[in-house]
């Protein structure tokens, strides 16, 4: 420290003074002014280490500039009092000091050297401005560069929740990130540290940057902490700039198409196009011209864009690195193309070249013979829309006026593409998938046509005597059984020189039944074991009722009936429907919804059903969004796709075509664990060890890496009734259950059984990928239930894509975790 005596230096350091205030402030007086400088030291070398610093270059620093009106936002409505402290901590120099983007930034190097004494308080604040140096030295380098505010991502130390401005904070702590240095920022340092936001959320020392790529999808959507902190009118503002200004787009070279970089006029070109590609991320593409087929370099097709644009270098043939010998425009389509195609019935045997036109024409090259349209039937475009393959829109902007008015609009007039959400439904048979498919239609979807309640009506029918013959079947062995044991008794007392009883006697039994009856049943087992029973309806069924409800009744089928856990194939709903044999069997029948929900087989058809539905996106989480923030998001539509079991046991060679499910929701009924099953000719096993197989192999399955799982534990009405009787310990995955007495603990039987299965399930999911499995507990017959489960996976996902996009600036050990018991909205397990 020192002081200069004479006046001329006085008078210097009033200048020097001068330059570090903001233009205009009054120079303190000396007796309200507490400063410490640091000088070169020119004295006699000493003996210990002096810490250097570079001294300060006062002539190189440039004044404080106060923001320039253009940069903020017009008609803002914060409060006087929010502004004074905005100018307080801009004029006591803190990390947010202002800067007017249009004047020259200082030279590299410099802000490093500013010298700043912290207290420990202080520490995240030298944290900041240390990064801020840094910042400033990269982007002088190559400002342009978005690999810069990457390297700072991963050079900073993330502390979640901790407010990079006051250092106060903890992980459940709300913050608001910067776009592109990732500082977080707590509800009261926000506004100091973004200023006016005229870019939208960034550190006033980031404005003029370009974003963080990984921010990109979070452009122009606000989170819950702007909500608190801005009014209405601003959030809107904000959120248009945050969009729309030139330093959040994408820059042409971002984008390479065809192995060549973009130009800034093909940019424009692909943006203003009356289909551009939407949500373009910076990344390597194809695109076939002549079609508008738009894809990843490498993978399949993604989306159908504008046919004929200009940009990008030459389709290569391995683009989407395809080998199965068939081409389109030149470019060896993927093994998903091909079987789609094959779906739809184009011949395309290998090294046939198709030239594929934008209208969805084609033709085998070199034939100039146009052999039809792609995309014309509705069955293909369904097929397509399974396998994640695009389609072109309906109502193509044709050419004329509509199409100019369509270019003229600017990017982000566009109406945001509807989110498909995508679910694969899987589960070994009679898990209850079927179930669970029909409940969705009836909860969310259409009413079923008069076509399909027909099919249903017949489907129902013929379903009875199928139950029918295996009571019959079951009935012949079980009286078989009885008689072998009475004739072995009989033996055994004729030896021992007992009275023997009548013949006749020996050969009846409680399994009995009389001739007439006998009759019918060979005749039905007979045809049972052709498999002809389609060739008798629907004329036996009004003919044979009163005779199916008469064997139905009959005692020795209600004592077949009673050990009906031993007919491993006989499905719960079977004494529902023979029940009403006459009623079911007449002409008038008409099936009801509970019919329906009990038929089965009704979802049956190529080993594929499918459903598509909209849920009401609003819930318990999304509501302070709406509240303040008029633009809510747009209602989600889900795809609920269910592969049958036979499906699944021929080599799960559907489940690769469903790679880019969002979600697999997998399916096991819990009273399965007493059953035995068998797959086609196979041995018999236990049902749920072969559930538990299935579902390994699943999870297992390549496709399915990154794919967040639900399994949904079915049945437990079916599971509550039969705990009491056959105990979980006769499946030997559960051998170790040990239940406490229910009389010491307030969970029933069925509810620790349940946990205990939970966790089984848990755990082995845990151990193959070391991830959490979301549990829900069922009763599919119950709509109410099913209604609850679709609400359970909403929320999944949602935590799913917050946790991935990091919405709130909260880490991934924030309460967003995918602990199932941390959320207060779904039942805690
Ligand atoms: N008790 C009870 N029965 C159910 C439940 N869910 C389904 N079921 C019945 O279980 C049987 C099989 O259910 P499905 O939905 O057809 O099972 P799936 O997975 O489609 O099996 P497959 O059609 O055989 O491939 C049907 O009779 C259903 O009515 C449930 O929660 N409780
Ligand atoms: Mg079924």
């Amino acid at each position: 420290m020192a002081a200069l005596g004479t006046e001329e230096a006085a008078r210097a350091w009033e200048d020097t003074l001068r330059k570090m205030l903001p233009p205009g402030a009054p120079l303190p007086d000396e007796e309200h002014i507490d400063y410490s400088i640091a000088m070169e030291y020119e004295g006699p070398p000493v003996p210990y280490d002096v810490p250097k610093v570079n001294p300060l270059d006062l002539p190189s620093i440039r004044p404080a500039v106060r923001p320039s009106s253009s940069v903020g936002v017009s008609g803002g409505t914060r409060s006087h009092t929010e502004r004074e402290e905005d100018e307080e901590d801009e004029s006591d120099g803190g990390d947010a000091l202002p800067r007017d983007p249009s004047s020259p930034q200082p030279p590299p190097g410099r802000r490093a050297a500013v010298v700043t004494f912290n207290t420990a308080e202080e520490g995240s604040d030298s944290d900041q401005s240390y990064s801020e140096g840094n910042r400033s030295d990269s982007s002088s380098v190559d400002p342009a560069a978005a690999g810069v505010s990457h390297q700072i991502f991963a050079a900073r130390e993330r502390r979640r929740g901790v407010c990079s401005r006051c250092g106060k904070g903890n992980v459940f702590r709300d913050t608001e990130a910067c776009f592109v240095c990732d500082a977080r920022y707590c509800g009261n340092c926000v506004l100091k540290a973004m200023g006016s936001m005229p870019e939208g959320r960034k550190c006033v020392g980031c404005i003029g940057r370009p974003i963080e790529e990984s921010k990109r999808p979070m452009l122009g959507k606000c989170s819950r902490m702007l909500c608190r902190v801005c009014s209405p009118l601003e959030i809107r503002q904000i959120m248009k700039a945050e969009r729309e200004c030139p330093a959040n787009q994408l820059r042409p070279e971002q984008l390479v198409v065809n192995g060549r970089p973009l130009r800034q006029e093909e940019l424009d070109e692909i943006l203003g196009c009356p289909l551009p590609p939407q949500k373009l991320k910076p990344g390597r593409y194809w695109y076939d011209k002549d079609s508008g087929l738009w894809g990843k370099e490498g993978g399949k097709p993604d989306r159908i864009i504008t046919s004929k644009l200009n940009v990008g270098g030459k389709l290569r043939a391995d683009a989407s690195n395809g080998n199965t010998m068939v081409f389109i425009n030149g470019r060896e389509i993927t093994k998903l193309e091909l079987r789609v195609l094959k779906l739809a019935k184009v011949q395309c045997p290998r090294e046939t070249h198709f030239w594929v036109y934008d209208d969805g024409t084609y033709e085998e090259e070199g034939q100039n013979n146009i052999k039809g349209k792609i995309w014309g039937k509705a069955s293909t475009r369904l097929i397509c829309s399974l396998f994640s393959l695009p389609t072109p829109p309906l109502n193509l902007p044709g050419s004329g006026d509509e199409a100019s008015a369509f270019s003229n609009r600017s990017v982000s007039e566009y109406p945001q593409q509807r989110r498909v959400q995508k679910l694969l439904l899987l589960g070994l048979e009679g898990s209850g998938t079927s179930t669970v498919i029909k409940q969705a239609k009836i909860l969310y979807g259409n009413r079923f046509s008069p076509e399909e309640l027909q099919d249903i009506k017949l489907m129902i029918q013929s379903n009875m005597y199928k139950y029918l013959s295996m009571l019959l079947e079951g009935r012949e062995r079980f009286e078989e059984e009885y008689l072998v044991e009475k004739r072995n008794q009989v033996l055994h007392t004729e030896e021992s020189g007992e009275v023997e009883n009548g013949a006749e006697e020996s050969k009846q039994c409680i399994y009995s039944i009389n001739q007439r009856l006998k009759h019918f049943s060979d005749w039905l087992l007979e045809i049972m074991a052709m498999g002809d029973l389609d060739a008798f309806f629907p004329a036996a069924t009004r003919e044979y009722a009163p005779v199916v409800d008469e064997v139905w009744k009959d005692p020795s089928i209600q004592e077949t009936y009673k050990r009906r856990d031993e007919l491993h194939f006989l499905p719960d709903a079977a004494s529902y429907f023979l029940d009403r044999a006459i009623e079911i069997s007449s002409n008038e029948y008409e099936p009801t919804e509970k019919d329906i929900l009990y038929a089965e087989g009704v979802t049956q058809s190529n080993g594929l059903s499918f459903i598509e539905f909209t849920l009401d996106d609003r819930s318990p989480m999304s509501e302070p969004f709406s509240e303040n923030f008029d633009c809510p998001p747009p209602p989600t539509n889900y795809q609920l796709i269910r592969v049958n079991s036979k499906g699944l046991s021929e080599g799960c060679k559907w489940l690769e075509m469903f790679e880019d499910v969002r979600a697999v929701v997998f399916c096991v009924s819990l009273s399965d664990y007493d059953q035995m099953w068998a797959q086609g000719p196979g041995p018999l096993r236990n049902k749920m060890i072969a559930s538990r197989e299935l579902f390994e192999s699943v999870v297992r399955h390549p496709c399915f890496r990154e794919t967040p799982f639900l399994i949904l534990l079915n049945k437990y009405d079916a599971f509550e009734e039969k705990i009491n009787r056959v105990p979980l310990t006769v499946c030997e995955w559960f051998s170790d259950f040990s239940p406490v007495k229910p009389h010491n603990s307030n969970q029933s039987l069925a509810n620790q059984a349940y946990y205990y299965m939970a966790m089984k399930f848990k755990d082995l999911y845990a151990s193959i990928t070391n991830q959490k499995l979301f549990v829900w507990q069922m009763k599919a017959r119950e709509r109410i239930n099913v209604d609850e489960a679709f609400k359970y996976i909403r929320e999944v996902l949602k935590w799913d894509d917050e946790k991935d996009i990091n919405v709130y600036g909260m880490g991934d050990d924030s309460f967003y975790s995918t602990d199932v018991s941390s959320s207060p909205y779904i039942r805690q397990e």
